[in-house]
């Protein structure tokens, strides 16, 4: 199994991005961020707040109506659990192939070192291993929340999964899942085995396959493809939320979280290269003033350091120290 983020080009800060302004106040769990998205605009415009489409405007501007949680907000990045398919060895990619025991395990244990960093909103891929791993670790987190699937495929799928209470949703949290997350699509070199695909082009070949940032596998995605639509929808949905002051949880793949880091980390096209992420690992960033600080990986439920980074995370870990009591 590789290890975590051997890469040496670790910036702990970052240039503002160009993230969008598209934020929702308290919005029903079961409303989709597309939906969300154009209700705030339907508010913003209503409130008379400056007319800024928040959707479609990169502008940095915030309407007045627009009232940020919080300053800073927590990113934990976890790749899914060991898959049936990892532990045979074979190229994966889009293909929708479940954890083994060890991968709930790695899940469990993972929710376990993140148990005490809060969590307001998940993101997954659309593939069961990450889906499993995100729930699974909410089974050990201490808040308690219920983590609960939205659903936006249809109307009827809204309507039909919509809460009544809010008291119930105050208790949840929504879990959006998105095929953008996807691991990259190794095409033709799916369902092949790794060690045997090396042996027969050439382990130089397969590992350009494998890692470099340009080069895409037969019929299949480079880290670049994956990354236009990974990163894309990071700056589109996930940032606004950090943005706003939500924590944010996605569990998704190894590449698709190699091109999310790639960004937050602003690392070349040849640094990513020697970027590799155990499975079941959760990494923690810190985002604030419109920067990613990165936080290394907790180890533990209560490793001092970690609450040491900001007085936010401790005071976090305290109320529910307090609350669980
Ligand atoms: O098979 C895959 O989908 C990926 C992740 O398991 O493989 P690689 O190690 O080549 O990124």
């Amino acid at each position: 199994m590789a290890t975590v983020v051997s890469h040496q080009a670790i910036t702990s800060q970052r240039p503002s991005s160009n993230f969008k302004a598209s934020h929702f106040l308290k919005e029903p769990l079961n409303v989709p961020i597309k939906l969300r998205q154009k209700r705030f605009k339907i508010q913003a415009t209503a409130s008379q707040a400056p007319l800024l489409d928040p959707v479609l405007s990169p502008s940095k501007t915030i309407p007045q109506s627009y009232k940020k949680k919080s300053n800073e907000a927590s990113l934990i990045l976890i790749r899914h659990g060991e898959s049936l398919w990892n532990e045979k060895n074979l190229f994966t990619g889009c293909v929708d192939v479940p954890l083994t025991e060890k991968g709930v395990a790695e899940a469990i244990q993972a929710g376990k070192r993140i148990s005490n960093i809060p969590v307001d909103l998940i993101f997954t891929s659309s593939l069961i291993r990450a889906q499993m791993t995100a729930m699974l670790a909410m089974t050990q987190h201490r808040c308690k929340k219920v983590p609960i699937i939205l659903h936006d495929e249809s109307e009827k799928a809204q309507t039909w999964s919509h809460v009544f209470s809010e008291e119930t949703r105050k208790q949840s949290i929504p879990v959006i899942a998105a095929w953008q997350l996807n691991e990259r699509m190794y095409g033709e070199l799916q369902g092949l085995n790794k060690e045997e695909t090396a042996e027969r082009y050439g382990t130089q070949q397969v590992h350009e396959w494998r890692r470099s940032y340009h080069i895409p596998p037969p019929k299949g995605e480079s880290l670049e493809m994956c990354a236009e639509r990974a990163v894309a929808y990071f700056e589109d949905n996930i940032q606004p939320e950090l943005a706003f002051g939500n924590n944010v949880l996605i569990a998704a793949h190894g590449n698709s979280l190699r091109s999310i880091i790639m960004y937050l980390d602003k690392l070349t096209s040849q640094e990513v290269t020697s970027l590799e992420l155990s499975t079941g690992l959760p990494l923690l960033y810190i985002f604030k003033d419109r920067k990613f600080m990165r936080r290394g990986s907790p180890v533990g439920p209560t490793e001092a350091g970690v609450y040491a980074y900001t007085k936010r995370l401790a005071q976090y870990r305290q109320k529910l120290d307090e609350t669980l009591a």
